[in-house]
């Protein structure tokens, strides 16, 4: 069966709309089975806030010390988590919440501990259970939470463990679902671009902030072997039983034509 990996942004979860996921619907009758891998950074964000932490970036990525470690595995697990599954469990669609750090299915190692602290690289997915649970008809929705091989928990920049997942299943299509209807380009959303112009766009300002993970995994995921890989949005439909909505991510354009 062909598997569409799909990483839902924390900063969209609270916006899914109905016709989002009748769009989930009709690419399950299509064929496709899913498996999810979320952010959250928005509920992180607001659980330091309540404890007196200042969130702290690096480069796009949050400095995780022990204690920011604690309240983003806490806020990641308990909470937007079920909040996602439970979206799509009330909207028949069987999902079922798993950790990163479970049976080990994102194996990594840590980036720069003195600068980042507890953040990680996805070295190796391990399949199994992944698969186990799509066999059983299940949708598993993934933490984007690593383990190293010492057993220190990691935080995972949600995007690249998103790419990283998608290139281990070797999915059929890579979705980034996300608060905007693809990536705007002079104000105007653009349908496909070449990994030549996602670079050129990022040096001249218009690809910034949050997108540009979403781009370098969605390069480093088609450098894999990925054939397709999209930025879409989860505030609209995103699929007509045909078509897929948003804007595509290639190597070379020409490969497509
Ligand atoms: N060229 C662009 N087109 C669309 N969005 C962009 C672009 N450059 C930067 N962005 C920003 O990226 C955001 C999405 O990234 P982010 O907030 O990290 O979302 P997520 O939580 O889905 O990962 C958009 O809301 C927008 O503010
Ligand atoms: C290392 C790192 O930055 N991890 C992210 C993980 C969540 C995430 O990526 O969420 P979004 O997709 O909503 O941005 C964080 O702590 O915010």
């Amino acid at each position: 069966m062909k598997t569409i990996l799909i990483k839902c942004g924390g900063s969209v979860i609270d916006q899914l709309t109905e016709d989002f996921f009748a769009s989930l619907a009709e690419l399950q009758k299509a064929g496709f089975q899913l498996v999810f891998v979320h952010g959250g950074g928005p509920d992180i964000n607001e659980m330091l806030e309540l404890t007196g932490v200042v969130p702290e970036f690096h480069n796009g990525l949050r400095k995780t010390t022990k204690e920011t470690l604690n309240i983003v595995e806490m806020v990641l697990s308990g909470k937007t988590n079920r909040k996602l599954v439970h979206l799509l469990n009330s909207h028949h669609l069987k999902a079922i919440g798993i950790n990163g750090t479970d049976n080990q299915i994102i194996q990594g190692s840590l980036i720069d501990e003195a600068a980042l602290g507890y953040v990680g690289n996805v070295e190796t997915v391990n399949n199994k259970l992944i698969t186990k649970l799509l066999t059983d008809g299940l949708i598993p929705v993934i933490t984007p939470l690593g383990i190293t091989e010492n057993g220190q928990i990691l935080n995972i920049n949600a995007d690249y463990a998103a790419a990283a997942v998608a290139k281990s299943l070797k999915v059929e299509h890579c979705l980034f679902v996300t608060d905007v209807d693809g990536i705007l380009i002079d104000g105007k959303v653009a349908n496909i671009l070449e990994q030549k112009e996602v670079h050129q766009y990022i040096e001249e300002g218009q690809i910034t902030g949050g997108m540009i993970p979403k781009v370098t995994s969605s390069l480093a995921a088609l450098e894999s072997g990925l054939k397709s890989v999209m930025i879409v949005s989860g505030k609209k439909a995103i699929y007509d039983g045909q078509t897929l909505f948003g804007t595509q991510i290639v190597e070379k354009l020409e490969v497509v034509k």
